[in-house]
């Protein structure tokens, strides 16, 4: 007799059938030399993608230093350029942040906008967070060509100001990109003032969709993704992508999404640490391991969060950090 399979477990095959090779595999690291042979093309140079980036987008990268693709940037980004739906599985540290934004910007660049129509949301599960993928973005659209009426990006994340405030300044400011953590943005499109519309609408990012998850944002999730255009691409980037995981995520917010899986990591991430924490991981250092430090660091993100819904009068998150943090490592 034929063994019953979930709707979810079957979804979930149909994805790894479409998963292409682990890069970590097929690509050379980010820290080998591009290809000696010129005629060779190197697949990491950001002269490779078709379609081409922007030519303001080339000087940001090199002034940046960001001199090649990271594997996760060099097998991900074609994909959201070729209008794909895309699964990344991909370690810390592995270059996810640009592996998003430049195509997003590259795709909101070509098109035609208009005033308070929002081309591409990044929802990130915390303030933190999101202030440091905003601050990423800013970095790049500074180098938008004064000619160009350029995109604009606006942050909204909980615990800083109010709903109200950030709707002023997005009715002020026009943003093209919106840059949030889940609730603050489930209130914003809550407003009749903030329209998205198929037209102007061409990206959605979930970062840390596992840790969105964790944290009891799912129903959230669903609301804001009910609510946004369906002709659009979505990327979701996790750590884990299991069906137990993500799997429900991935089966209501992406299309036929293509699974990237990345090992590299392009450098140690200093930036996702808050000063705070390394004074902690120095305290601990002699007595410790990498697991403590890390420990320590999703007890204080599980308590934030905690804090965050309980101001906002949301619904207690169950489940003990403890077992939160089990499931992380
Ligand atoms: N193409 C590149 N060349 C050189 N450095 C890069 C490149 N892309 C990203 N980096 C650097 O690598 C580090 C990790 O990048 P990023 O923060 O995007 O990783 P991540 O995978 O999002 O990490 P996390 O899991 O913490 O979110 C950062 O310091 C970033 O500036």
């Amino acid at each position: 007799m034929p063994s019953k399979k979930s709707p979810g477990k079957r979804a979930l095959s149909t994805m790894a059938a479409t998963t292409t090779p682990t890069l970590s595999s097929s690509l050379p690291s980010p820290s080998e030399p591009a290809a000696s042979n010129p005629s060779t093309k190197d697949p990491q140079s950001w002269a490779s993608l078709t379609p081409p980036l922007s030519p303001w987008l080339h000087t940001a990268l090199q002034t940046l230093s960001f001199e090649r693709m990271t594997p996760v940037q060099a097998s991900t980004i074609p994909l959201f350029l070729g209008n794909k739906d895309v699964v990344v599985e991909a370690v810390t540290g592995s270059g996810k942040t640009l592996s998003y934004l430049l195509p997003l910007i590259q795709r909101l660049s070509g098109t035609e906008r208009r005033r308070h129509r929002i081309g591409g949301i990044v929802i990130i599960p915390t303030r933190e967070l999101a202030g440091q993928i905003f601050s990423v973005l800013s970095s790049l659209l500074q180098f938008q060509p004064p000619s160009e009426a350029g995109l604009k990006a606006q942050l909204l994340r909980g615990g800083e100001g109010d709903a109200r405030s950030d709707l002023q300044a997005f009715l002020r400011d026009g943003p093209d990109i919106l840059v949030c953590t889940p609730g603050r943005l489930e209130e914003l499109l809550g407003s009749r003032y903030v329209v998205i519309s198929g037209d102007t609408f061409e990206m959605l990012v979930l970062d840390e969709a596992d840790r969105l998850l964790d944290l009891g944002f799912s129903e959230v999730l669903a609301g804001i993704m009910a609510r946004l255009p369906k002709q659009r691409r979505t990327g979701l980037f996790s750590a884990s992508v299991t069906e137990a995981v993500v799997g429900g995520l991935v089966r209501s917010g992406l299309r036929n999404p293509v699974k990237v899986v990345v090992k590299v990591k392009e450098r140690e991430v200093e930036r996702r640490v808050p000063v705070r924490e390394k004074r902690k991981k120095k305290r601990i250092a002699g007595v410790s391991d990498e697991r403590k430090a890390k420990e320590e660091e999703w007890r204080e993100l599980v308590e934030q969060v905690k804090k965050e819904r309980a101001e906002r009068g949301l619904e207690k998150v169950d489940g003990d950090v403890g077992g939160w943090f089990e499931d992380m490592v």
